[in-house]
């Protein structure tokens, strides 16, 4: 599954590059999508992520590049199958919950009345039964999110693309809504996600994309990505910094925390060096050491080291808000 390039891959894309005007909002961008798989699109603010996802729907099309999704040239032709959470969010303001679910079912092949038992029993599993009734407007904005979810998944579409899915959800929705991305997966469903938010792709992503300006930074899973940014190592010991300085494979050491007795180090290993290697030659040169941890990198540090500076901000505004 995962990682595996495969010809029925439901969502390809080859070499794709969107220009408006002068500028290149996406560069020559190819990646591919397994069956079954959670990809989570990963970027900056105005790294392409919308566009790429605009131009996989066929909203917005390519200057250059070739796209398949589920097997078709165009995403028009296949549209029953997939189910599009658009980053603008909007429901008709006067139609009552469960007809916005039904309806949207009802536009991509669900005949009336599977689409209404559909739509209500989805309600119920996302305890939204109440609401059901209740006029669009009349919901608060988290739980109108949450109707346009369901409205996009009450098709049952094989491939689900969701652009930005947890922003503007409070703490226990964006855990609703995972349990549902999961509980999609578990059927067979191919699901794409964008967001700000790495603890979302960290817990749910079998693989990633980080994007940058329009460029591919990274593609693959999150230990790929680890082993990428390098061991680093927690280390206690009463030596000073120079002992682990002079070890082969250290590219710095890091006075984490001073102690009286014991200094906590944070010690950065090259990417062809082994943590192994570098605890028998502690031991080899007599270094005593109380203390001794790989850390795996998260995906924040990842984030910011490969997609920037103006990353770490939006990141960061995300988390705050
Ligand atoms: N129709 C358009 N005309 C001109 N420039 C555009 C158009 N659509 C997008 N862009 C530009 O392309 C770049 C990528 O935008 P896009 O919306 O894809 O970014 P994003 O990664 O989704 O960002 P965000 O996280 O802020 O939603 C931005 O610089 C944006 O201003």
């Amino acid at each position: 599954m995962a990682g595996r390039s495969h010809s029925s891959d439901p969502v390809v894309l080859d070499q794709i590059t969107k220009r408006y005007g002068n500028f290149t909002a996406v560069d020559n961008l190819s990646f591919r999508v397994a069956q079954g798989e959670i990809y989570g699109f990963l970027g900056p603010n105005g790294a392409g992520k919308t566009t790429t996802l605009r131009m996989l729907l066929d909203i917005v099309k390519p200057t250059t590049g070739s796209i398949s999704v589920l097997g078709a040239s165009s995403a028009i032709n296949v549209r029953r199958k997939i189910g599009y959470l658009p980053e603008e969010r909007g429901l008709y303001r006067k139609m009552k919950a469960v007809d916005s679910i039904s309806y949207f079912a009802q536009l991509r092949g669900l005949p009336s009345g599977k689409a209404k038992r559909r739509a209500n029993e989805l309600l119920e599993q996302f305890g939204l039964e109440k609401f059901a009734k209740s006029k669009n407007e009349a919901l608060s904005k988290g739980m109108a999110q949450k109707v346009q979810l369901l409205a996009t998944i009450a098709h049952e579409p094989e491939l689900l693309i969701l652009d930005e899915p947890f922003s503007g959800l409070d703490p226990i929705n964006q855990q609703t809504l995972e349990a549902l991305i999961s509980d999609q997966r578990a059927n067979g469903r191919t699901i794409i996600f964008s967001t700000h938010v790495m603890q979302h792709a960290e817990r749910l992503c079998d693989r990633f994309l980080i994007l940058a300006h329009g460029q591919k930074r990274f593609e693959g899973t999150l230990e790929a990505a680890r082993a990428l940014y390098g061991h680093r190592l927690h280390v206690r010991s009463a030596a000073p910094p120079e002992a682990f300085e002079r070890l082969a494979g250290v590219i710095s050491v890091r006075l984490e925390k001073a102690g009286g007795d014991e200094n906590l180090y944070e010690i950065e290993l090259a990417d062809n060096a082994d943590p192994q290697s570098f605890l028998r030659q502690v031991v080899g040169a007599g270094i005593q050491i109380s203390r001794f941890e790989q850390a795996g990198a998260t995906l924040h540090e990842i984030f910011v080291s490969l997609a920037g500076d103006e990353a770490a901000t939006s990141d960061l505004a995300e988390a705050a808000e």
